[in-house]
């Protein structure tokens, strides 16, 4: 709430004059630190103070504070609060928070719960530390507990869930400050406006992140679990794994010492995620490594003397000369040198295989084309003439990374282990990724956990848990609520599902998008269809009249030729964009606009999705691979829209393809 400077010094005045007179013996840090707050409670917020304060008895919280930015449980003091001391009374707040639910059933997780101790200020040399299992807090920082830019909760959420501590807090007086200038005949009205004001507000600036306070009781169940083994989250597009994700880092971080890795095979994901959960774990979010895997390999290799020259140019280049030698022998077989580089890639590469051996036996999950040994030598004489091509340029490539971390990891463990690793959208990762990973988390209660949906696999091929030695039996869970696409975007994603079935990590039937429950009504879904000529003015049509700003908004196509086709467009039209490989999450007004390997794992309050038709011409015996996977594509493409979907088919067959 805006106030003048006279009204903000009188309901100064007025705190500190509540607060003597409710608590007349308090010492002279909580006399400041709760009158500051209490000041603030003629906004949005509400305190509730331990009644018997003076008498600084040790293992209660000395303070609850709800506001839009959350729940926060404060301890104050002058002394260094004892770790065993701070977890007692952390332990209690949390649990006594812990029966406070929202208007739709959703619960407020232990990791919601911020844990903070004040103390004394003393000026410029002391800020907010942010690194152990609370935050420190200097009381000349307490507007960190108010920054705009966390707040999450509108104002109905935050008086529901003051109602409900107000019952659960026995023992802690709540108090407030009226707003000197409301008078009574007004206040209501006052509060009508700024009510709506402040929910289209919230609903508007940051419409995903209620997350950050309330969880579904399915998903803190699993926040809250402990794994004696690796486990595995799944579940349907939206239906919260990586939300799931943070806040259980989040309690695994304050439990532990030592770092923490959230990993994933997409480049850009792993800072979009890293971004939100500093919003949500502020004081233990320089713990938790937020690296997608080569970024992580990189490092590692680095810093074990092991420098590696990757380049993706070099490297297609070397694909390219070595399908030059053999595409007289497999181009009958299929047309395509992105199918057979994906069986490199992600068959005898992606499995770690060595000898032609092992690819003779080895299971080719995915892969609908049938190889009889004969063609198997075709193949196996290709990757001998990239890894040849490879070698003369002194260059590795991405799954030669893996390799060689993994080798690395064996000579030598790392000095300082994780105490635990995320992998999110495990479903796209290979198989040697997999096992390095598995190594690198070492044994343990609650070490590793795979994240990912087998629907959502945008990348060939596949395995099986199984296969990669992982037992999570017992220890996979499957989340089914959808929370991000209005009931329009999802029915219209729903029919995109063409296959039904979908393979689980473990090799049973998965949960599909079909099958979720949805909880948002609304959303749009528009289609368009034409030559590629109308393209340009369908296209820009509906840029001109979207119903999300374009800074929220991502255009997504399915492949590499396609983006630079829909980038000159748009450069052309004028219109700004940002690639999806360099969008952090921050706020930003240009179109994001990528293919949809960049786009998975993200969300955007409105898609453009430019599909066209006729580019690839696969073999009959590819094409129901072929088809498979862009139906997975398609429907990851349409899932990253909250309230609206444009999809856009050019019809025409293209000229160019791939091979
Ligand atoms: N408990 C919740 N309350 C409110 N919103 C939620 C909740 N859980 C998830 N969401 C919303 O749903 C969105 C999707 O969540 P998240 O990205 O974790 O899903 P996902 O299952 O990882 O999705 P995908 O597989 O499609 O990448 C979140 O950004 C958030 O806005």
């Amino acid at each position: 709430m805006n106030l003048s400077k006279h009204a903000e010094r009188r309901v100064y005045q007025e705190s500190v004059r509540l607060l003597e007179s409710s608590f007349p013996r308090l010492d002279s840090l909580p006399r400041r630190v709760l009158g500051a707050l209490l000041a603030r409670t003629v906004g949005n917020a509400h305190l509730f103070v331990r009644e018997d304060l003076h008498e600084r008895a040790g293992n209660r919280p000395d303070a609850f504070l709800v506001n839009a930015n959350g729940i926060f449980a404060l301890i104050i003091t002058e002394e260094r609060v004892r770790e065993q001391t701070a977890r007692t009374v952390f332990r209690y707040a949390e649990e006594r928070c812990a029966g406070i639910t929202d208007q739709r059933g959703r619960v407020v997780p232990v990791s919601a719960i911020h844990r903070v101790i004040v103390g004394p200020g003393t000026g410029a040399g002391r800020t907010a530390r942010a690194a152990g299992p609370h935050w420190s807090l200097p009381e000349t920082d307490l507007a960190r507990l108010f920054r705009r830019e966390d707040a999450h909760l509108t104002r109905r959420q935050v008086d529901v869930v003051a109602r409900q501590a107000g019952d659960l807090l026995s023992g802690y007086a709540r108090l407030a400050v009226e707003p000197p200038e409301a008078r009574p005949e007004t206040a209501g009205l006052l509060d009508a406006a700024s009510l709506a004001e402040n929910e289209v507000e919230a609903a508007q600036a940051r419409p995903f992140d209620s997350w950050l306070t309330f969880l579904h009781p399915h998903q803190h169940a699993i926040v809250a679990r402990d794994y004696n083994g690796p486990a595995r989250i799944s579940g349907p597009a939206g239906t919260g794994k990586t939300v799931v994700v943070l806040h259980r880092l989040r309690r695994l971080a304050r439990n532990s010492t030592g770092p923490l890795l959230f990993t994933t095979f997409v480049r850009n994901l792993p800072t979009v995620h890293a971004a939100s959960f500093r919003r949500l774990a502020p004081e233990v979010a320089e713990r938790v490594e937020f690296l997608h895997l080569h970024a992580w390999l990189r490092r590692f290799l680095q810093s074990r003397g092991r420098a590696v020259r990757v380049s993706t140019r070099g490297i297609n280049t070397a694909f390219a000369r070595a399908w030059t030698v053999h595409r007289a022998s497999l181009r009958e077989l299929e047309p395509s040198i992105d199918y057979w580089r994906a069986e490199v890639d992600r068959v005898i590469k992606g499995r770690g295989l060595t000898t032609f051996e092992e690819y003779l036996h080895a299971p080719r999950r995915g892969r609908k084309l049938r190889l009889d040994a004969r063609h198997k030598e075709l193949v196996w004489e290709l990757y001998e003439t990239y890894q040849a091509k490879l070698a003369e340029r002194d260059l590795h490539d991405y799954n030669d990374m893996i390799q060689l971390g993994d080798v690395e990891l064996r000579r030598e463990p790392l000095a300082q282990g994780y105490a635990a690793i995320a992998v999110d959208e495990v479903q796209d990762i290979t198989l040697t990724g997999l096992r390095l990973l598995r190594r690198l988390a070492g044994d343990g209660p609650n070490r590793l956990l795979l994240v990912g949906d087998g629907q959502q696999q945008v990348y060939p091929g596949g395995w099986r848990l199984s296969d990669a030695g992982i037992p999570v039996q017992g220890r996979g869970e499957v989340l089914r609520v959808n929370y991000r696409n209005r009931r329009g975007v999802l029915d219209f994603a729903r029919g995109l599902d063409a296959t039904n079935e979908v393979d689980d990590l473990d090799g049973g039937p998965g949960v599909v998008l079909g099958q979720v429950e949805a909880i948002n009504g609304g959303g749009e879904c528009r289609s368009w269809s034409g030559p590629a000529a109308e393209l340009p003015a369908a296209l820009l049509d509906q840029i001109a009249t979207m119903p999300a700003p374009l800074g929220q908004t991502a255009l997504i196509v399915f492949h590499h030729r396609d983006l630079v086709r829909c980038r000159k467009l748009l450069h052309e039209a004028g219109i700004a964009t940002l690639p999806l490989e360099d969008y952090t999450g921050a706020p930003d007004d240009r179109l994001k606009i990528g293919t949809v390997h960049r786009a998975k794992g993200l969300e955007f309050r409105a898609v453009l999705v430019v599909q066209f038709d006729g580019g690839d011409r696969p073999s009959s015996a590819a094409r129901e691979e072929s088809t498979e996977l862009r139906n997975r594509q398609r429907l990851v493409a349409a899932t990253r829209a909250r309230d609206f979907v444009w999809w856009g088919s050019v019809c025409e067959p293209t000229a160019g393809t791939a091979g």
